[in-house]
Formats: C-alpha cells, structure tokens, sequence
C-alpha cells in the first residue's frame, strides 16, 4: 500500500514518518527531493538562478537557502515562480522513488512524505492520505522555535500553505501531534494495525 503523508509546516511529519520507518515502513521524502534538486549542478538550481539571481547562491556555488526563502515566503509571484520551476523535477523523482520501492517490496508500506500534497493536487497518487495535526498557533510556536524566526517570518511561511484545518478535514487519517511523542506514537501503532500492517 502506498499512503501519502502530509500535514502544515512544522507540524510533525519528519517526526512521525520515523515512527512509521521505525515499525518497517519505506520511506520517500520530497523535502529530501526537494534539496537534490536544488544542489549545484542541477538544472532546476540553475533555472532558479536565472530566475532569481545570483544573489541565492553563497561565495562557494551552494544555494543561500534564507535568502531564497525570504523572497518566496514573502512574496506569493515569485513563489509561483519557484514552484513551477521545482515541481515538475520532484513530482517527477516522487514518482520514480514510489514505483521502484513498490516493485522491490509490494508487501511494506510506502509512506510518501509531501507537505504540499493538497496545494500540489497530488492527492490522486494515494489510496489514502494521512495528516500531522496540531492547532494553528502550536504550529507557529513550534516552527518559530526551530527556525528560529519572528513572528512575521513563521506566519509568512503558514500563509504559504493551504491551512491546517483545511488539510485535517480532507485526511483519511489524522495523526494529533499537539501532545507529546509518546501519544502520537500511540496513534501510529494504532493506525498501523488498522491497517492490517502487523
Ligand atoms: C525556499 C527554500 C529554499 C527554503 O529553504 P529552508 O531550508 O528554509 O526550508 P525547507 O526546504 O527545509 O522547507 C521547510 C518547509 O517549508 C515549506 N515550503 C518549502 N517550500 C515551499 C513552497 N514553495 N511553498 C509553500 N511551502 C513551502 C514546506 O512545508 C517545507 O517542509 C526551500 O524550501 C525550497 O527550495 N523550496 C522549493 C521546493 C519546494 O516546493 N519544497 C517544498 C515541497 S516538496
Ligand atoms: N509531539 C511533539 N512535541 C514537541 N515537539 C515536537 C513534537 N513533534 C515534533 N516536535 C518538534 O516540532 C518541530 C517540527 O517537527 P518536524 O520537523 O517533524 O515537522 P515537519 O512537519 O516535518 O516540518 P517541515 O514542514 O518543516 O518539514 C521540530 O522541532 C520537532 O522536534
């Protein structure tokens, strides 16, 4: 069974897919994807430049991450235009990575981690959909404290995204990531049985 994983930024994803990986779920990230497609040499780095400048690259040819991210947080046309360029690549990669782990293993559960799985209409991939749940302003709190952003910065990247009501509503499956580790894995051996993954 291939089962999409989605959810807000910064709502638990990377966290509870471990979980899953750690009962003997296989893995695909786009986050992941998303990073080798814009590691220097890659041709959606390079339209990216054109696009943007040289101004998101450091002195070493690596991509200035905050600098790209303060302009496609802020900024929804160049976050379009971002888009456009990255999606087709790692839409296309997801697509690769699904097929060939389900030809290895068609018994395990491939879990496709992608946080703009709703934004991006890839929903039809998936047999079913779970997300990462947690209220909004647990949400900002948390993502604040990783990234170490302001209030404004954190709220720009949410208003980047489809909200997380929104997404839990259309969910097959909600993991409640709001408590602590230990209740949300609780939720993954539960699900996991449920779906008769013993
Ligand atoms: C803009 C970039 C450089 C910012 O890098 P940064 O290291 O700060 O963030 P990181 O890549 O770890 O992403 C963190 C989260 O931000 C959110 N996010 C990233 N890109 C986008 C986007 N284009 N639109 C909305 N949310 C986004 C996702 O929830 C993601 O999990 C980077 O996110 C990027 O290259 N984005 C374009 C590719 C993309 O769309 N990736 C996300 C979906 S696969
Ligand atoms: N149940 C929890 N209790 C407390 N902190 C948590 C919990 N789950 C996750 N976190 C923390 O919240 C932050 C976000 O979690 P994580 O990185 O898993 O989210 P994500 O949805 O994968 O993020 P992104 O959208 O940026 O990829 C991390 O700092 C993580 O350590």
């Amino acid at each position: 069974m291939i089962m999409g994983l989605t959810g807000g930024i910064a709502s638990g994803k990377s966290t509870v897919s471990a979980m899953f990986v750690d009962k003997g779920a296989r893995l695909v990230d786009a986050d992941v994807i998303a990073r080798e497609v814009m590691l220097p040499g890659h041709p959606v780095l390079a339209a990216a430049v054109q696009q943007f400048g040289e101004g998101i690259l450091q002195p070493d040819g690596t991509l200035n991450r905050a600098r790209l991210g303060e302009i496609v947080f802020n900024d929804s046309e160049a976050r379009q235009k971002l888009n456009a360029l990255t999606h087709p690549a790692i839409r296309r990669e997801i697509k690769n990575r699904m097929h060939a782990l389900e030809q290895e293993d068609p018994q395990r559960l491939i879990l496709v981690d992608i946080p703009l799985l709703y934004e991006s209409e890839l929903d039809n991939l998936f047999q079913k959909i779970t997300v990462v749940y947690v209220p909004r302003e647990l949400q900002l709190a948390r993502l604040m404290e990783r990234n170490h952003l302001t209030p404004e910065q954190a709220e720009g990247r949410l208003q980047a995204q489809m909200d997380i009501e929104q997404k839990r509503s259309r969910a097959n499956y909600v993991i409640d990531n709001s408590r602590d580790l230990a209740h949300a894995k609780q939720q993954v051996d539960v699900l996991w049985d449920r779906l008769g993954l013993l």
